[in-house]
């Protein structure tokens, strides 16, 4: 099915006045790109990192987008939305674009993005629906990212991959928080850990972390539960990681500490620069002793040992 997106132009007080228009009409999804919230939220920092292309950032007005199926009914459609949008009490009649979206676009644009990866010096990760011949020693990862984060081409999970590169001999114990597709615990498992336990607040990504465990076969290594943080771990086990972002990193290391062993390591990821020095001090505060800084773009990600 193709889908017509309709985007109304419209200042910031109307904004909920359009969406409940679309509401009304059945159209749900709605999107709101509003400049100046997008603005606030840079200017409060809630987010450590965000992509917004400039036409967004500095668009004068919100967009409110709603998306009808295209076939019969929907000239109507639009000409009721049209006498909607005239009807609200706003100073001018909002401006509405309309431009065609194709059903399959949608469902597998992103795959398009995915590529077979060579990462560090043994590893690569696969994506199912491709074909790849690894060279010889490399160990392969075969995964489905569906709708999870982690498919070896973000910089934050593929510092962590060459960490676990260097620190797993075999026979480990390891926690994988916020494991999204999986694709760190799948690691450590092919790696030689003996046993990981990958979690994710998140039910979609524990759903599709358990199919990619089964598609590479370490279904006997890695269990995959949902949790927040380290609620389900009360094991001591050797081995932390977390590719999360900076602020959890530093709310989890002190309880990072109580269920490492005495030497036990912790990878931390998803560090956005300009935190980066502030996460070590708190890794520091927490009894760790930093190994080693590996740097990519914007992200940073430490190697640590429990001391003492
Ligand atoms: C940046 S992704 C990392 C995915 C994967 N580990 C990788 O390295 O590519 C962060 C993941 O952490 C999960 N997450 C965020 N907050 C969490 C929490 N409080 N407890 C458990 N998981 C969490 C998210 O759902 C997401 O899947």
């Amino acid at each position: 099915m193709n889908w017509l997106e309709v985007a109304v132009h419209v200042p910031h007080e109307g904004i909920d006045m359009v969406s409940n228009v679309f509401d009304e009409m059945g159209v749900g999804g709605v999107v709101i790109e509003d400049p100046a919230l997008i603005s606030k939220y840079i200017a409060a920092e809630i987010w450590d990192h965000w992509e917004f292309p400039p036409e967004v950032l500095n668009r004068p007005m919100p967009l409110v987008k709603g998306y009808f199926p295209e076939g019969a009914g929907l000239e109507d459609k639009l000409a009721l939305l049209q006498e909607r949008l005239a009807a609200l009490p706003l100073a001018d009649v909002p401006r509405m674009e309309t431009k065609r979206v194709a059903e399959e676009d949608w469902a597998t644009a992103w795959m398009k993005y995915y590529k077979p990866v060579e990462i560090g010096r043994r590893l690569a990760v696969k994506p199912s629906w491709e074909d790849y011949t690894p060279p010889e020693g490399r160990l392969v990862l075969e995964l489905d990212p569906g709708m999870a984060f982690g498919c070896g081409n973000h910089p934050t999970t593929t510092m962590c991959m060459e960490f676990l590169e260097e620190i797993i001999k075999g026979g480990e114990t390891a926690v994988d928080v916020g494991t999204g597709t999986g694709i760190l615990a799948i690691t450590a498992a092919k790696l030689g850990a003996a046993k990981v336990i990958a979690v994710d607040l998140d039910e979609v990504a524990v759903q599709v972390a358990r199919e990619n465990v089964q598609r590479n076969q370490v279904q006997g290594q890695v269990e995959v539960l949902q949790g927040n943080l380290l609620d389900k771990v009360t094991q001591p086990v050797d081995l932390v990681i977390a590719n999360i972002i900076a602020k959890v990193i530093i709310i989890l290391a002190p309880d990072v500490r109580k269920i490492l062993k005495p030497g036990g390591h912790f990878i931390a990821s998803g560090i956005i620069r300009f935190r980066a020095e502030e996460v070590r001090e708190k890794l520091q505060e927490a009894g760790f002793k930093v190994l080693e800084r590996k740097e990519d773009g914007e992200w940073v990600s430490y190697l640590s040992v429990l001391e003492g």
